[in-house]
This record gives C-alpha cells, structure tokens and sequence, in this order.
C-alpha cells in the first residue's frame, strides 16, 4: 500500500476523490450520515501526513468546540499527537478571537478586549431603546444581528429598514456600535465580522493570513451566513484550497441569519469547484433512513441527492401517544432503563432529543427518579449562572477597564455603598470626559459631583481593581508585553485573593437562604479550580482566560459531559452527532413544528411565504433529529400539553405521517402494555439496581 492508500483505507470511492483532490476548490455535498465530516478528518491526515503540510498552515472550522474536540480526537487516533500539534480545528467564533487578539491594533482594539455577552449587549439596547418591554428588545437585538451576520453596517441597515420598527433598530444599532467601541468590547457576532472587514480592507492583513492558511476546511457548511462565507473567500483568496462539506437538507439556523444558498453560492462564485456527493449512509438501518427520506423529500430541493445504506432492515420505529409529560417522560425513562438492560447497552447509548429547551426539565425530573444518569447540553449553561457572572464581571474588569457592563455589575455585587444615583453621575461624568467608567474615578475633580463617602467606596474598589492587573502581568492602560507577562503572578493565587477580599462567600450566605447560597458557593468553587485547571493545563494568562470563557458561555451552553450517560439534547444541538438510540419526544403540532412568532402582521401573502420556509426549516430539523439514530427510533406525543397556566390539547406532528411509516396506526397510549414481560423485567432490575448513580 502507498501512504496515499493508508489514509484513505475504508473509504467509499467518492470520499477517496475528497480526500485526494487538492487541485483546487471542492464541495461535499451528501446526506446525513453519509461520512462528510469523516472525509474532513481523514483529508486532515492526508495533508499532513502524505502531502507534506505543516500543522500550522491547515484550519479546520466546525460548528461547536464540542465537534472541534472530537475531531481532534479523531485525528490523534489516526496519527498520534505529535503531527497535529499547531494545527487549528475551531469554531468560526474561536477562530475571530484569535484573528482579532492577534490584529488588535490595526482594528483599534485593546488586545485584552471584552466579549460581550448576549445579555450585556441587552442591556445596552435597552438603555437606548429607553423600553422594558422584552419582546421589542429582543426584536431589535435579533434585527441588528441579522444585520451584523449580513455584513451591513448601520449606513446600510438604515437604508434598508422600511417599517418604523426597522428604522428604530437601525437607530438603535448605530448607537449600540459606538457604544462598543467606547467600552473596547465586541459581541458575538463581531467575532466573524470584524475579522472579514479587517481582511476585506487591509491588504497586508489579507495576504498574511492567507500565506499562513494553506489548506481550509469546512465542516456543516449549510449554516454558515453571510459574514462566515466571505470570512472563507477572504482567507483562502485565489488559490482557494479549500474543502468544504455540507448538506442543503440540513440546514437549521436560518432564524440566525444562516444562509444554505452559501452552498449554491460556492458552485456560481468557483466555477471550477469539484462538486462531490455521497451517496451511501454508514449510520443508520433502512428503515430510519427510508422515514428520514421520506419527510425531506416534501422539501423543494437544492440538489438531489439519493442515500442508501447496507447496514439491515432495522427494527420497527414507534410512535406513542401520550397523555401529558410527566407520562412521555416517565415512559421514556423506563424504555431506556429496560432497553439498557435488553440490548446489553451503555447509558450513553441513548439519546433524547426535543425541540424546545423547557422541554428539557421534565424529562431531567424523570430520569432523576428513576436513577438514570444523564447529561444535558442545550440548557442553562453554568455561565449563565448569577454568581457565576458576578465573578467573571470581576474578571473581565481586571482585563479591560473600558469594559463598563463589567464595571457597573462589579462594583455593584457585592453592595459596597454605591447606588443608582452615584453611578449615574459617574456615568455623566465619564461621558462628558470621554472616559470609561472605572477611569473616571482616578479624575481628580471627580468628588465635584460625587459625595465623599461614596467616594472614598470607589477608590478603594478601584485601587484594588488596579492592584489586580498589575499583578496579572498589566498596568491600567498598557499593553502588556513579554517581560510583565514573565513577572504575572498564577491566576489561581489572584482568583483565591479575589474571592476573599471581596468576601464574596459571605454576601451570598447574607442575600440567600442557607441551601441556595452553598449551592451558589460550590458553583463559584468549581468556576475557579476549573479556571485554576485551565491556566495551568494551557498556560493561558488570566486575560486569555476570561475571553475564552466568554466564547463558551455562548456556544456550548453546559456541555461538561458525563462520560457514560443518557444524553439531553435540543435538535439542534444535536447536529452532526449519532446515537444507537433515539428517543424523539414532544412530536406534535405547535411544538414540532414549533408555533413560531405571528411576526408578519398585516401582508398574508408574505404571512403564507412565511409559514411555508417555517415549516420547512422545521421539517429540517425533524430530518436532523431522525438520523442522528443509528439502530433504534422512537417517536412520542403529548395529548395535552400545560404552556403557561393553559392545558392544551394537541395533535400528532404532521411530520409523523409524512415518515410512511409501515402499519402506522397509533399504539395505545398504555406504555407498560407496550413494553414486553422481558423489557419489564429489565425495568424492574435497572430500577434495582443499586450501581446507578445520578448524573446530577
Ligand atoms: N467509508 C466508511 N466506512 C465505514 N463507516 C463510515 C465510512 N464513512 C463514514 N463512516 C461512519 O459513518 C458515520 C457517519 O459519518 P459522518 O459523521 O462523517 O457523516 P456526516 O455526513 O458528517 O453526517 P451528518 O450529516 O449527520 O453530519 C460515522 O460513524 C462514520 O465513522
Ligand atoms: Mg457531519
């Protein structure tokens, strides 16, 4: 065998022609689960191993950390660790923190600048829109977002608004982008942005990154937007080696600005480009890809693609109707314990997927009392947490004194004195001087406007804040460099400091009742022998750290896993992922398809347009959840339903039928009937049996 042949071993003739073809641009173009992300690692080792690239020069871009992990780890399988070490595999957004710390200054950016999370950036809407009403602020938040992802800024945004709504954000929008560059802060959606413009418009820039990236991949292509497309262009500029895989039918973020015609865009924008598809499905059995096949192919097609698999007939998919929750979540905690024990399987065998995130405390109830352990990913993430964002604001002030948001719930929390007034007289003040809040208090004519007292609080918060970035290796206002970098103390010592000057296990005991503030206190523990953890295992400075953690708090929200347990999962969390077992619950009208928002008053022609691409991004995401099961698929649904304080009464998913599935009359809604005296059985002895541990 020649090399050439050792990597590509176990392939599909098509997948060999990815992998090998180097000669310009290339587009996968398949169904689920028909090995596209598989092609990106292999071709990963292909170019490192047989052509001869270095690490550093091949960028692979996915979709969560969680996918970047795994690739990783797949590649180490293939090659070991040392031949990847400088390779990149990262999300777009991990990507744009590294591009922006890197290209800081010709961006007129502090290295050390914030990230701002979704709802900081909420609350600078809401300070300009001057409303409390949640849903307009949101709207306007989502507006100036789609906005950002489509790469127009406030000039053209305000050209292309057309109802007062719209011009409203556009309003909003500009005051909101100045707003950030005062507090040296981006948001999410800055990420990807700002490096594409920076490229775009500076030369020197553009050519640097694109002699460093030599060879680019992409994986779930279908999602990317405007913004990450022409980040793409950019950074592989005429040569354009690329790769790129994707799946029209997959496509699942248009409410987030997503666009799948980026896929059809790359054949019009590279002529040349070598179009791929794959055809044979290595996941799932025929009949999960035959109800798979059958619900998309209701969707008008981008491309046609046919997807078979030679893995066995499989066993029947079942749909049970349910009387409310708790009996679905019950009924598929007992499934799961009885199917563990009859398929001699592993917890982690098993998977739940719903659509909506409040589906998710229910079934977490559920599988608690029935001692099954699990993880969740798609919930509340642990940095969302309260207490946990009153430490980070700490954090992030001590890495960026322009980051305001940070400032104002620091010196806030714990209360040391300073209230709405004071801070607003700051706030003018600083204003006025053109400075950031936590600088204003260093001004010497400062005590015109602000009392004593109050004061005095300030300066010694202040003083401490500046005492901290000296000591993490930064002076209040310079960059840092090589030599202070040297002298920085570990930022475990100065997290253990900062805990206890600002006697924060204390204010938790007095603000909450006993239970709820030693949970809050083991929370704020674990944040800090993880970032303990991270500083040491990474070397990341305390700066580096605080962005990263911003980074995570939005994309992986509570992802730590659980090595052997049952997984919660949203639909679209779960993309790209597989599981022997799929329990798809919540498969009703008004859930899945989702209701949606009657956002399109007025117009019932754009209302039907509407309702129409609605319905077939759901029906999408109905494709992504049936194959992400590779032997087994069970669908239930919930007669009634409580939303609110309503008891609703619902009707099976229209999506349901649409699968064909043989002898699909409704089984009764008995579930232990439906169970065999076996599975019972195996029930009974999972419940018993003593080993299993809860997750949570
Ligand atoms: N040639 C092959 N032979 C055997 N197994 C394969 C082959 N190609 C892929 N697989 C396996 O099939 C499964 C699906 O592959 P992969 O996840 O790469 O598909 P995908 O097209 O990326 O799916 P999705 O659209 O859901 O992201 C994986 O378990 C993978 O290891
Ligand atoms: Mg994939």
């Amino acid at each position: 065998m020649t090399t050439a042949e050792i990597f590509t071993a176990g392939l599909n003739p098509m997948q060999k022609e990815a992998v090998l073809y180097l000669n310009g641009p290339c587009l996968v173009l398949a169904g689920a689960g028909s090995g596209k992300t598989r092609v990106i690692t292999q071709k990963i080792a292909y170019l490192l191993q047989v052509c001869g690239y270095p690490a550093r020069g091949v960028l692979a871009l996915t979709f969560t950390n969680k996918a970047a992990r795994e690739m990783a780890h797949r590649i180490q399988s293939l090659l070991g660790k040392g031949p990847t070490k400088g390779l990149t595999l990262s999300t777009f957004h991990s990507l744009g923190v590294r591009m922006l710390r890197e290209e800081a200054e010709l961006l007129g950016l502090k290295r050390e600048f914030s990230i701002l999370d979704a709802e900081d950036a909420l609350g600078i809407i809401q300070d300009m829109l001057a409303t409390t009403d949640k849903g307009r602020l949101r709207g306007a938040a989502h507006t100036i977002s789609l906005w950002k992802n489509a790469l127009m800024g406030p000039d053209e945004a305000e050209r292309a608004a057309q109802t007062p709504t719209e011009l409203d954000a556009a309003r909003v929008y500009r005051s909101y982008e100045a707003t950030l560059k005062a507090y040296q802060a981006v948001d999410f959606d800055d990420l990807v942005k700002l490096p594409a413009q920076l490229l775009e418009q500076n030369e020197e820039a553009r050519l640097r990154w694109q002699h460093r990236i030599r060879y680019l991949l992409v994986d779930e292509y279908q999602d990317t937007n405007a913004c990450q497309y022409r980040l793409v262009q950019l950074l592989t500029g005429e040569r354009a080696m690329f790769t790129a895989v994707g799946d029209d039918d997959q496509a699942i973020y248009a409410w987030r600005g997503a666009t799948m015609e980026n896929l059809a865009r790359l054949t019009t924008d590279y002529t040349g480009i070598k179009v791929i598809k794959l055809e044979q499905n290595y996941r799932s059995v025929q009949r999960i890809l035959q109800a798979a096949n059958n619900v998309i192919t209701r969707n008008p097609k981008l491309f046609e693609k046919q997807l078979w698999s030679d893995l066995g007939v499989g066993e029947p998919i079942t749909v049970k109707p349910m009387d409310n929750e708790e009996a679905e979540a019950e009924s598929v905690g007992m499934q799961i314990s009885a199917g563990r024990f009859e398929r001699q399987a592993e917890w982690r065998d098993f998977a739940i997927l719903y659509r909506s995130n409040h589906q998710a405390r229910i079934l977490e109830q559920a599988l608690r009392s029935l001692n099954i352990p699990y993880s969740i990913s798609g919930g509340q993430s642990f940095f969302d947490k309260a207490e946990i964002r009153d430490i980070l604001s700490y954090l992030r002030l001590i890495a960026n004194d322009n980051d305001d948001p940070a400032f104002i719930r620091a010196v806030t929390t714990p209360k040391r004195g300073i209230g709405r007034q004071t801070l607003l007289a700051l706030g003018e003040y600083a204003v006025s001087k053109k400075l950031s809040l936590f600088m204003a208090i260093f001004e010497p004519d400062i005590g015109e406007y602000i009392p004593e007292r109050q004061l005095q609080s300030l300066l010694t918060f202040g003083r401490f804040i500046q005492n901290m970035q000296k000591r993490a290796g930064r002076r209040a206002g310079q960059p840092r460099d090589a030599e202070r970098q040297a002298q920085a103390e570990p930022a475990g010592l100065l997290l253990d400091e900062l805990l206890r000057v600002i006697n924060y296990e204390h204010y938790l005991y007095d603000m909450f009742e006993e239970k709820p503030a030693e949970t809050r206190w083991l929370n704020v523990l674990e944040l800090v022998s993880w970032l303990k953890r991270k500083a040491e295992e990474d070397g990341m400075s305390l700066y580096e750290l605080v962005q990263h953690i911003a980074l995570i708090s939005m994309l992986e929200r509570g992802e730590e896993e659980e090595p052997n347990a049952v997984k919660l999962s949203t639909l679209h969390a779960s993309k790209g992922l597989e599981y022997p077992h799929v329990y798809l619950v919540g498969v009703e009208e008004g859930l899945l398809p989702h209701q949606g928002r009657d956002d399109e008053e007025g117009d019932p022609e754009r209302a039907e347009e509407s309702l129409s691409t609605r319905i077939q991004e759901e029906r999408r995401l109905m494709y992504v959840g049936i194959t992400r099961a590779q032997r087994s698929l069970h669908l239930s649904w919930c007669r009634r339903r409580r939303r609110a304080r309503e008891d609703l009464v619902r009707e099976p998913s229209r999506f349901i039928e649409e699968m064909g599935l043989e002898g699909a009359a409704p089984q009764q809604a008995d579930e232990h009937a439906a169970l065999s005296p076996r599975e019972r059985l195996g029930m009974l002895k999972a419940l018993l049996d003593g080993k299993n541990k809860t997750a949570r």
